[in-house]
């Protein structure tokens, strides 16, 4: 078979992705994506690809150290829901996990830039996965 002519099927990738709350859920954390991933400079939770053997719950925490400099206890990860969405790079399905107490001040650790945000966000542009939860915050935080 000629594998220039076959539609190759983009690779399926779990990911952890935290939604950091503070200020009774009213701010959530957002980054930019680092240079050299694809949607660089795009706006996202803080998260990433789970690693062999790793459950949700790990995968944050070791995303959030890395990415972060936090230290997130098991008990305080909130696995709250799923969603997916495909792009061209990697069909995406995202564990959405809510945290409200954590270790540390968040740090951008691998250049990326932070900011604290509330709903509607002014960051732009933000990942396409990311809109159905901000939607769905929107709708689970009356008094936002
Ligand atoms: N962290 C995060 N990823 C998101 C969001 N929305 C969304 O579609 N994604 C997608 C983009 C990527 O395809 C995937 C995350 O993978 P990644 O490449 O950033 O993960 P990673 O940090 O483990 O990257 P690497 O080890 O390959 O450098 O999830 C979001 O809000 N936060």
């Amino acid at each position: 078979m000629n594998a220039t002519l076959t539609p190759s099927t983009p690779p399926r990738v779990e990911v952890a992705v935290a939604i950091l709350l503070r200020d009774d859920d009213r701010e959530f954390l957002l980054g930019s994506r680092p240079h050299g991933k694809p949607y660089a400079g795009y706006w996202e939770f803080p998260g990433g690809k789970l690693e062999a053997g790793e459950s949700v719950a790990q995968a944050l925490q070791r995303e959030m150290h890395e990415e972060l400099g936090i230290q997130i206890d098991h008990q305080h990860v909130e696995i709250w829901r799923t969603t997916e969405h495909d792009y061209p790079h990697a069909q995406v399905r995202l564990h959405w996990c809510k945290v409200r107490l954590w270790q540390g001040n968040p740090q951008p650790q691998e250049g990326q830039q932070i900011a604290w945000q509330s709903l509607p966000p002014t960051v732009e542009p933000i990942l396409p996965g990311a809109f159905p939860v901000l939607d769905a915050l929107q709708h689970s935080t009356p008094q936002i």
